[in-house]
């Protein structure tokens, strides 16, 4: 008999309650969610509380989760909460986790951001394909420890990349939802100063930094495409940066490169309206510095990158220092003023419904 026809007794569901304490790793806000919801549903029945306000933003997602089924009867609300704890026993969570090939020194760090140093070269990869590569706090905080290592490692470029489909769909968006509503601000504040840092480090970086866009990218992802100095595509990438449908605001220095690469009016569409781009058109508008088909992307890609690897490592340096040092100051200005407009962004009525909408979609069961 399959799991979904059993109907999980008494005992399994108090089983199940207790084997969650025992997970070993966070299985995220939105399994969370799920389980809540579930729990409420076989416990108390469809949703009997009122709507919490909506800068209440944990107890709305919750109450939105448990909202969303309906008329789900308690034992099969039960099942389902069985089903879905035993889904997050230990081995598979770390089915999800895939390592990389031929990595000849992997350096420490989570397996979110996996840092490897061969043939002259440092590989930054995200590595969360099951949720698209979306950028946790601690995945920020790694990269810029990544990037510091990697400046004075023995590499000669750096190279960021993705693993799975997704080059990276951006910031997680569950960065911001669970807060509790009177520590937005000082979230807001945090989110801002590690951003700053953050995209600091990309400023500052004194080696060729080269992006190997796997797949799809959105959000900081792309704005920060300004910052390097070769962007391999594959025809499958596509480059998006919804901040206007976010209640958000560009950043990366993208408002300053973005309309420098491509002009105003090129830039005004992406990052102003969202225009999404197929990777022929970012490189016809010289975001991208080349396209390759899918089917020799990674083989065209990695042999030119060690060809480019094997050059003098001073002479790459001081090259990139004479091609961007004129502009430090200026990014590290325009950093800081997108930072700050972000901040204020974060604390908006059009942020935080976004915010809202995208957890209701996935609290939808
Ligand atoms: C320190 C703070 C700094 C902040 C800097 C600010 C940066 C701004 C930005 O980066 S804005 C860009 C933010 N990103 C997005 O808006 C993308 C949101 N995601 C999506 O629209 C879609 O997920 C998708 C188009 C990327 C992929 O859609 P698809 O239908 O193919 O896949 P799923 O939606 O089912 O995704 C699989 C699971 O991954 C989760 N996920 C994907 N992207 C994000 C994300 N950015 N944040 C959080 N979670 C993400 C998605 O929810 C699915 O999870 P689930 O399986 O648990 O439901």
């Amino acid at each position: 008999m399959s799991r979904t026809a059993m109907r999980a007794s008494e005992k399994d569901f108090e089983n199940a309650r207790n084997q969650l304490k025992l997970l070993t790793k966070d299985p995220g806000n939105e399994v969370k969610l799920k389980l809540y919801a579930l729990y409420k549903q076989a416990t108390e029945g469809p949703c009997n509380t009122p709507k919490p306000s909506m800068l209440d933003f944990i107890n709305k997602a919750k109450w939105d989760a448990w909202n969303a089924l309906g008329s789900l009867p308690k034992e099969t609300a039960r099942q389902n909460y069985v089903d879905l704890v035993s889904s997050l026993s230990p081995s598979s969570e770390s089915s999800s986790q895939v390592k990389p090939a031929a990595a000849n020194e992997k350096q420490p760090g989570s397996e979110n951001i996996i840092v490897t140093s061969q043939d002259g070269i440092t590989k930054i990869m995200f590595n969360r394909p099951s949720k698209k590569n979306a950028i946790t706090t601690s995945m920020y905080k790694e990269i810029i420890h990544a990037l510091k290592a990697a400046s004075t490692d023995n590499s000669a470029i750096t190279v960021f990349t993705g693993n799975g489909d997704y080059y990276s769909s951006g910031n997680d968006l569950t960065n911001f939802t669970d807060v509790s509503p009177n520590s937005i601000e000082e979230t807001a504040k945090n989110a801002s100063i590690l951003l700053r840092e953050f995209v600091d480090a990309f400023i500052d970086f004194p080696k060729p930094l080269v992006a190997v866009i796997n797949g799809p990218a959105v959000g900081i992802v792309v704005t920060l495409l300004g910052l390097f100095d070769a962007v391999y595509a594959s025809d499958k990438a596509t480059f998006h940066t919804p901040f206007s449908e976010l209640g958000q605001s560009p950043e990366g220095c993208a408002s300053y490169t973005f309309p420098k690469i491509m002009g105003p009016a090129k830039a005004a569409e992406m990052l102003i309206f969202g225009k999404k781009l197929t990777a022929g058109e970012a490189c016809a508008q010289g975001l991208v510095t080349e396209v390759f088909p899918e089917s020799t992307f990674q083989k065209e890609v990695w042999t030119r990158l060690k060809t480019y690897a094997k050059l003098p490592t001073n002479s790459l340096r001081i090259s990139k220092e004479l091609i961007r040092s004129n502009e430090k100051e200026k990014l590290h200005a325009v950093n800081a003023e997108e930072c700050t407009v972000l901040q204020g962004r974060w604390l908006s009525e059009e942020c935080m419904n976004a915010l809202m909408n995208f957890m209701s979609r996935k609290s939808k069961l």
